[in-house]
């Protein structure tokens, strides 16, 4: 059953609501509708936190820390927990510690563990230290795919398509990034047909899951929209998640414009950890607390369980030295 305002709830029973109200009804018992938009009982929810989230910090986090916070979130309820990246440390030195991270963990059965691989070498040593599933990350931007992997986005195909064949021989699932889909921090307005045209190829060559990044949280509903319905020409909603970033604070409404059109997975970051390194200007992830939250306040699950989250978030934020920045952690008090 849907949400009924607590306040509304005190005055009448619910049945007696449910008669004097018929849109409430149709909403609660029948269409599944929050004004005329269809929505999903159930969304998929993909922690980035330990990955996206820390890679940024300019301190070394311990791999401890990564560690205990990776278990703690293999305890939410979470299915998907993306733990680490196989990238150059030269690159990105935060993520140098991948292979103690990736053994170190204590693995949830019911929970898969991707991590980054951009070639076959971060693939060959994702695979050696025991990942079960990983990600290709290429972009719709020539400056950004350039700056981010050191490659063009056709040579990045190519590269991608290595890693794809040598994952299918070894039943390993790959999910695929599209990075600045609604905005370059280079090139700024990215054409649409440019997000599609990067997702088809990832789709078609194999790619399970392809994660659409709002890379510098720069796109409103109206983007949101324009670039969905061009990518959904070429890859079915069902194959699609959202990735944004809230530095314009549109990540929320931006994730419900996404699953107002059928998307039905949703990257987040515990505590709205985040930023890509190379995304100057680039803000936290959405925070995976206050996705849930709105998820879970219109009625759809999640299998996630927010008040361990917010723990969770609680232990890197004390461990980092910083504060949240989940809205509804501050709401609730929880500033470390
Ligand atoms: C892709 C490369 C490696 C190319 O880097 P390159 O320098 O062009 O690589 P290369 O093939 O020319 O090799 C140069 C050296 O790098 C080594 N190397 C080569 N490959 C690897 C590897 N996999 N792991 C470790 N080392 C590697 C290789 O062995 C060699 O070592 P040397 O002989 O000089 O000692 C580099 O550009 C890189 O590591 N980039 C990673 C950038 C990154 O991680 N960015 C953040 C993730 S993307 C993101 O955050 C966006 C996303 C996904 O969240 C979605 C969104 O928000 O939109």
């Amino acid at each position: 059953m849907g949400n009924v305002p607590t306040t509304v709830k005190h005055c009448l029973s619910y049945e007696q609501l449910i008669q004097d109200y018929p849109w409430l009804r149709r909403w609660l018992l029948e269409e599944k509708t929050i004004t005329g938009h269809e929505y999903p009982d159930f969304v998929k929810i993909v922690e980035v936190g330990p990955r996206d989230g820390l890679q940024n910090e300019k301190e070394i986090v311990p791999t401890g820390v990564k560690i205990q916070l990776i278990d703690m979130l293999s305890g939410t309820g979470l299915s998907v927990i993306e733990a680490t990246s196989f990238v150059s440390s030269k690159w990105v030195p935060q993520m140098a510690d991948h292979t103690d991270v990736l053994r170190g963990i204590r693995r949830a059965p019911h929970v898969q563990y991707p991590v980054l691989t951009p070639n076959m070498q971060g693939f060959q040593d994702a695979v050696a230290a025991g990942a079960t599933e990983v990600a290709v990350f290429g972009s719709a931007s020539e400056t950004f795919s350039k700056n981010n992997i050191n490659c063009s986005i056709d040579e990045s195909i190519l590269r991608f398509e290595e890693v794809v064949n040598a994952a299918k021989e070894q039943q390993i699932p790959v999910r695929g990034y599209v990075s600045c889909a609604l905005g370059c921090p280079q090139e700024g307005h990215i054409e649409p047909s440019k997000v599609a045209k990067v997702a088809k190829k990832l789709y078609e060559m194999g790619c399970y899951e392809i994660s659409l990044g709002d890379t510098i949280g720069i796109g409103t509903p109206g983007s949101m929209v324009q670039m969905l319905q061009c990518v959904m020409k070429e890859v079915p909603a069902k194959a699609l998640a959202v990735h944004c970033h809230d530095t314009y604070g549109q990540a929320l409404p931006n994730i419900l414009t996404a699953l107002q059109m059928g998307v039905r997975v949703v990257d987040s970051a515990v505590a709205g950890l985040g930023g890509c390194p190379y995304a100057p200007g680039s803000s936290g992830n959405v925070s995976t607390e206050d996705v849930l939250y709105m998820l879970h306040g219109m009625g759809i699950q999640t299998g996630v369980n927010l008040a361990k989250v917010l723990e969770a978030g609680d232990f890197i934020c004390s461990a980092l030295n910083r504060q949240t920045n989940s809205k509804v952690a501050r709401a609730r008090g929880r500033t470390p």
